[in-house]
């Protein structure tokens, strides 16, 4: 078991949607939580990260900073992606190692896996087949910072730890049309398609991929929670343990969105992997369990869009 009382911990990203919960989650924790934002401190740059690190020494940190899209994203800006993820991540690790930070948490993603895998996909999977081109540069580029906590660990017994959260969405969440997720992409579709009155809405795809979704702020609950009693090398999964295909998604954001009309696709977008429904058998076995459902994440996500439209535009 770790404790936070009295700590130290350094949230970096703590500006985006999972960076933001982890904040919200930490202030019930007796701890002193550390926050800079890019403008400060740039991630991408060695000098930085090492300079930081040296001045507040924090006892542990949370790396919940990356370069992160949808599907559209992931696949048209492949340098950006790999680049700018792999420089925070090494980065990071060598800085905390040389400075004595002796916990750090490594936040990755669902897409680490092949494509194909077996499903609910085991941890142990890893690095057994494929990837889904549209999200390897990305899913490299995690799959080398899992390497990173696993080769400190190994080399210089640091207590570095990684977790794997499945698709999020919740407040803070990016609704660029362009290069957002799916989730928060279908709610801005549906309530302007409502307001136009318009008869349609269009979703990229076929609408068969499956997704499994979990709330930022169960995501950030169980971080705190692996944070505190998981100590090892093996990559821990972060999910609800249900998916959705694509346009049952879509179907429930108009129900909650109260838009009425046909759903359209657009087969020029890509349909990316065919499912990834993570086990979360480990962290079930720990005795963690989500308590947002899908249907009441979404309708509160949308209340929180409605509240914040205008400071968007
Ligand atoms: N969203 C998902 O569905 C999902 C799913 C699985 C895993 N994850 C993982 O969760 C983590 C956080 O994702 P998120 O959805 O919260 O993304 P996000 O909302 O885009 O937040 C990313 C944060 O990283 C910061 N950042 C990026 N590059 C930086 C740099 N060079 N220097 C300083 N700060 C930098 C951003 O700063 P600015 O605020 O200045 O832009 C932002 O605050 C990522 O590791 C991601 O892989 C996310
Ligand atoms: C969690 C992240 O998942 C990402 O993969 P991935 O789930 O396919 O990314 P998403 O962009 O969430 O798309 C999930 C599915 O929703 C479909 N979709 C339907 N309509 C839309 C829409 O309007 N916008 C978007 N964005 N999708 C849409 C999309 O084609 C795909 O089959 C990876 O690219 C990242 O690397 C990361 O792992």
């Amino acid at each position: 078991m770790y404790s936070l009382s009295q700590k130290k911990i350094w949230v970096a990203g703590h500006r985006g949607m999972v960076g933001s919960a982890l904040v919200r989650r930490l202030q019930s924790e007796d701890c002193t939580i550390v926050t800079a934002a890019r403008e400060e401190l740039d991630l991408t740059r060695q000098d930085q990260v090492e300079a930081f690190v040296r001045a507040h020494k924090p006892d542990a940190l949370i790396l919940a900073a990356a370069k992160v899209g949808g599907i559209l994203a992931n696949n048209a800006l492949p340098a950006d992606f790999l680049y700018e993820n792999l420089i925070i991540e090494a980065n990071i690790f060598q800085a905390a190692h040389r400075y004595d930070v002796n916990k750090i948490l490594f936040l990755g993603s669902s897409c680490i896996y092949p494509k194909f895998a077996q499903q609910p996909i085991q941890e142990d999977s890893l690095l057994s087949g494929s990837l889904e081109p549209t999200n390897e540069w990305y899913a490299i580029a995690k799959i080398a910072g899992i390497k990173l906590a696993e080769a400190y660990r190994r080399q210089h017994g640091r207590d570095y730890i990684s977790a794997m959260p499945t698709n999020l969405y919740g407040p803070g969440d990016n609704f660029d049309l362009q290069s957002s997720h799916v989730l928060p992409a279908l709610i801005r579709k549906a309530h302007q398609a409502k307001l136009a009155r318009s008869d349609e809405v269009t979703i990229w795809g076929t609408g068969t991929p499956r997704r499994e979704f979990l709330h930022v702020d169960d995501c950030a609950d169980a971080l705190i929670f692996l944070l505190k009693n998981y100590s090892d090398v093996q990559h821990v999964n972060v999910g609800s343990g249900e998916d959705i295909e694509i346009i049952e998604l879509m179907r429930l954001v108009c129900r909650v969105t109260e838009f009425h009309g046909a759903i359209t696709h657009d087969l020029s977008k890509p349909d990316g992997t065919p499912r990834k429904l993570m086990s979360n058998a480990t962290l079930a076995n720990m005795g963690w369990k989500p308590r947002i459902s899908l249907e009441e994440g979404i309708r509160s996500v949308y209340e929180w869009y409605l509240e914040t439209e205008n400071s968007r535009r």
